[in-house]
């Protein structure tokens, strides 16, 4: 058959596989021409027949017709067999056909290619733009959620034009970043998805698509580089940098791969001592942990006390600054500038920051602390780090998250020997779990502090995503092992599914997998990481019950004397329980200084029956002086104080924009449930409160609800709405919890 018309485009852009799939379904013959963007479409002869320079562009075979216009191409060669399916049955199809059309065209695509393209290198990242994008595209996808709930095509009974234009402007977000986590709480979409992407027609044109696991983030798609910026920091930091280690830069320094920056601090005239200015630089570096793999800092205190400023250069990964650096909480407080490096002027400033010799505008470079060095660069070979393992398990991840890959690790088989490790000086640091956010304390590792001999010198999160691991099939699985952690988090997960499956506790979760790997019909709960080094097969992903669900890990050597501007410090300690207000009097103490108090936990003192050891974490560093006050009033009221570390505040940023989306998540959920209608003249916070009251008039808590007299919504939290109320003259606070939205509504007293 005669082809109908030549396209001309790039390869394998999306809006043409638009077009060739709707050429499919009506038996047609579309050409693709031969075509080079910024070529081709700038020729005279290609002006001459199409509106403008974009593609694709359509030209009909006897060369009377020109469109523009993907969804205005695809729209011609649907209509152009008699009887097509693809239009729609009646005008109201007709007419919903082309609200899909236009819908992909404004809802999904403009989001999608901000989301999509700095990915694949096309265009720039831009946070809030990315952050927008986002946002906008799981809006509109999630209305699409709703649309396919009881339908299986957009349209009518049949595959149309419509589905065609949706699902070929989702071909690259579905590829890249609607990974398996969206589409499992996306299940209508992605059911509609599969069976398209599986009919003949559309596999002719797409072939077999493999959709994203997890999502793809921008700064993973570089191009590889010659220059290795792990063996930069170690030349850095074994040789003189000058000649050597400046010499090696320039050898090997790769400016497609990597841009320089220069960085000035914004807010100088407000620096004093020149030793807080260097605390400050400390604490700003200890916010860039995420930033290691992507970023070589040195930063430097400039002048005298009462007169010094902060500057320096960053050499990046990439052409842009990427979040894990613009995430910092510091960030903006330092301005950003990219240079040239061709420049002698800049080339040698560079090299005088690097080399801490230098001046700047009249102002000699002052002491500069160590720990600027160390924390722009702690990849030196002979840095070795004992871990909870074995090989995979959670603590692995972290450590190597932490450290990077240019330390020795030694697993050890538990805590206690990773403090031992540490203790008898075979090793720099160890690493063990603390706390998770579902399940609370890790006891082996609170046990092992009332004895310890070392110090807490820092802390990590890591967010725990546990999956079933076995070689069997799931219908066969009569044990299941993991670490007591493990099963705590899994809880429900376990009732529902694996009921009357026997629970074994093993060392770790990388254990459990060891273990489960060598018996048939056993299961184990770790990491994704461990199915690969195990040799087992993933039989579900994602089962802890908490969707955050994150530990916190200490990183055991001595802690630092010099505070940054935002630390915490754990103590321990015991008290006569024969007296009275004993507990009531150690906590005074940091009341009456105004230490803030974060966490208390207790355990048994393992000296003598129902004696209890107190563990607390406070605000604020132990050279604080407030703080100093407040452990010598410790002092005098405990049997035994131990400080067993200050630590700068590492709480990850990406907790809390997983909390924000989650509540903006649940609060569009509720808008859902009581039928929201927008009132233009309400406030975000007064029409979440409306829609409180509408909740809560519609549940079983009716009787509660009819005493409120007062209420406002005082917090946004994780997936929870935080309310304080009046009722019957008492102030309290309830909570909405996202569970709180399925049917039967569930309320939480705090
Ligand atoms: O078993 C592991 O993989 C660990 O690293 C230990 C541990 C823990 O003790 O909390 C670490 C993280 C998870 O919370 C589960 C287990």
């Amino acid at each position: 058959m005669a082809p109908i018309g030549k396209i001309y485009c790039y390869p394998n852009n999306p809006r043409v596989f638009k077009i060739l799939i709707a050429a499919q379904y009506n038996e047609l013959e579309v050409e693709v021409a031969e075509f080079e963007l910024g070529t081709d479409n700038k020729k005279p002869e290609f002006l001459a027949k199409f509106h403008n320079e974009k593609v694709p562009a359509f030209e009909s075979t006897e060369g009377s017709i020109y469109l523009n216009e993907s969804g205005a191409i695809a729209y011609y060669v649907a209509s152009q067999k008699e009887g097509t399916q693809l239009l729609g049955k009646d005008k109201t199809e007709i007419s919903q056909v082309l609200q899909y059309i236009l819908f992909a065209e404004n809802e999904i695509t403009p989001h999608a290619n901000t989301w999509v393209n700095p990915i694949l290198g096309i265009t720039s990242y831009n946070k809030a733009a990315h952050n927008q994008a986002v946002d906008g595209l799981k809006k509109s996808l999630g209305i699409l959620e709703k649309v396919l709930l009881n339908k299986t095509f957009l349209v009518g009974e049949r595959i149309t034009l419509a589905d065609i234009a949706v699902s070929t402007s989702l071909y690259l977000p579905f590829k890249l970043v609607l990974d398996a986590e969206f589409r499992k709480n996306h299940q209508n979409l992605s059911r509609w998805y599969n069976t398209l992407i599986n009919q003949p027609a559309f596999k002719k044109v797409l072939g077999e698509i493999t959709l994203a696991e997890v999502a793809v983030a921008y700064t993973h798609f570089l191009d590889p580089s010659p220059l290795n910026l792990e063996e930069w920091k170690r030349v850095y930091s074994n040789n003189d940098t000058r000649p050597t280690a400046i010499n090696w830069f320039w050898e090997n320094f790769d400016p497609k791969g990597y841009s320089i920056w220069r960085v000035d601090y914004k807010y100088n005239e407000e620096l004093t001592k020149v030793f807080m200015s260097s605390n400050l630089i400390g604490g700003f570096f200890n916010r860039l942990e995420r930033a290691r793999k992507y970023a070589f800092g040195s930063l430097v205190v400039l002048g005298e006390d009462n007169a010094n400023s902060i500057s320096g250069y960053f050499v990046i990964r990439g052409q842009e600054i990427p979040e894990e650096v613009s995430d910092a909480a510091d960030y903006d407080s330092y301005n950003f500038q990219k240079v040239d490096h061709t420049d002698s002027a800049v080339k040698s400033s560079f090299e005088d920051f690097i080399a801490w010799d230098g001046h700047l505008d009249g102002k000699k470079f002052a002491d500069v602390e160590e720990k600027i060095m160390s924390a722009s660069n702690s990849s030196q070979k002979d840095v070795s780090i004992a871990y909870f393992g074995p090989v995979g398990s959670y603590t692995h991840q972290a450590a190597l998250e932490k450290f990077g890959d240019s330390v020795s690790y030694f697993p050890q088989s538990t805590i206690n020997d990773v403090f031992d490790s540490v203790e008898n000086g075979r090793v720099t640091y160890g690493i063990v779990p603390f706390e998770n956010s579902t399940y609370g304390s890790v006891i082996s590792t609170l046990d092992r502090f009332i004895t310890c001999k070392t110090q807490i010198l820092s802390e990590t999160y890591f967010k725990i995503n546990h999956c079933l691991l076995s070689k069997s099939n799931f219908s066969t699985l009569n044990k299941v092992y993991s670490h007591p952690q493990g099963f705590g988090q899994c809880q429900n997960y376990l009732d529902t599914h694996l009921k009357g499956v026997q629970r074994v506790d093993a060392m770790s979760t990388s254990k459990a997998a060891e273990i489960a790997a060598s018996e048939p019909y056993s299961a184990a709960i770790a990491s994704v990481v461990c199915a690969e080094l195990y040799g087992l097969d993933i039989l579900e992903k994602d089962i802890q019950d908490a969707k955050i669900n994150i530990t916190r890990f200490f990183i055991l050597g001595s802690s630092s004397d010099i505070p940054s501007d935002d630390d915490k410090t754990c103590i321990l300690f015991t008290v006569d329980h024969r007296k009275p207000g004993a507990l009531c009097d150690a906590l005074n103490s940091f009341k009456s200084q105004d230490v803030n108090l974060i966490k208390i936990d207790s355990r048994p003192s393992l000296q003598r029956p129902w004696h209890y050891v107190f563990f607390i974490e406070i605000q604020g560093h132990k050279e604080d002086e407030q703080v100093q006050k407040a452990l010598s009033q410790l002092n005098e009221c405990c049997l035994d104080v131990k400080l067993l570390g200050s630590y700068p505040n590492q709480r990850p940023n990406f907790l809390e924009e997983e909390i924000k989306s989650l509540t903006s998540q649940m609060a569009m959920q509720l808008k859902d449930k009581v039928g929201f209608r927008n009132y233009p003249s309400l406030s975000p916070e007064q029409e979440l409160h409306r829609i409180w009251k509408l909740v809560m008039s519609t549940t079983k808590e009716k009787r509660k609800v009819s005493q409120v007299a007062k209420s406002r919504i005082t917090q946004e939290l994780s997936n929870t709405i935080i309310i304080e109320y009046l009722a019957n003259g008492n102030v309290g606070i309830a909570a909405i919890s996202g569970e709180a939205l399925i049917p039967g509504y569930r309320f939480k007293s705090l």
